[in-house]
């Protein structure tokens, strides 16, 4: 089986970003490139990082009007994404129209909470839930809109399986034990991850800021 190991690489420098890459290629089951990378390089950079032959999760986490996003799903419809997310947030319609556009083979998940957020940071945006309440509500909003799974902390990843047992699971807050948190909030070790039923982990800066990325990805996969 291959890793469940996605590695987040986000720099906007697509040299750093190749380097990286391949010097991991063999310890992971794919990378994952986001909005730093995909302003900085676009399609074309999206195109050279998939040519180095690892799965590429295209975490855009598009949002906006259910046409906008069908559309602009369409335009990434020549990358066929092992991968793709949208926020949940935009709603059942978005989600939708976002299935309907991306290619057969691409996962379509819907990021719930984001791990950066907490109970308070909920509340300051007028969620009065507990983020294991939004994310559940969240989850179901997803599978009724036809899409492949979630995006959402270790934490509540067990309740969400639960709910959708063909799910697919998307994790990231995963930090090895000995390992900062950073900007993230709702953080899980990534052994802790798989119990709980992801599917697959995100895991970015313990990899690419480590002095040496390939090391800090085999003893990351040693736990699992
Ligand atoms: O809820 C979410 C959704 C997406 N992410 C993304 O995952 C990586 C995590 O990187 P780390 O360096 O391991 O913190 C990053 O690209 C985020 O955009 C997330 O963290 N939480």
């Amino acid at each position: 089986m291959s890793s469940p190991i996605f590695v987040a690489i986000d720099t906007p420098d697509l040299e750093r970003a190749k380097t990286i890459a391949t010097r991991i290629r063999n310890h992971v089951g794919g990378i994952k490139l986001g909005l730093e990378f995909f302003c900085a390089n676009g399609r074309q950079g999206i195109r050279e990082m998939a040519d180095l032959g690892l799965p590429v999760f295209l975490d855009l986490k598009l949002h906006d009007i259910p046409n906008t996003v069908g559309k602009a799903v369409q335009a990434l419809r020549p990358l066929e994404p092992a991968i793709l997310t949208v926020h949940a947030a935009g709603g059942r319609a978005m989600l939708e129209d976002a299935k309907a556009a991306a290619p057969l083979g691409t996962k379509v998940v819907a990021v719930t909470v984001l791990t950066s957020l907490d109970r308070s940071d909920l509340g300051a945006i007028g969620v009065e839930d507990e983020p294991h309440d939004q994310v559940a509500r969240l989850t179901g909003l997803a599978r009724e809109a036809g899409l492949d799974g979630v995006v959402c902390s270790g934490n509540e990843v067990a309740a969400a399986r639960a709910s959708w047992p063909d799910g697919f699971f998307v994790v990231p807050g995963v930090r090895p034990a000995d390992a900062q948190a950073g900007d993230q909030k709702r953080v899980v070790t990534p052994r802790a991850a798989l119990d709980a039923g992801a599917s697959i982990l995100v895991i970015g800066r313990p990899i690419t800021q480590a002095q040496d990325p390939d090391l800090a990805a085999r003893a990351i996969a040693a736990t699992l």
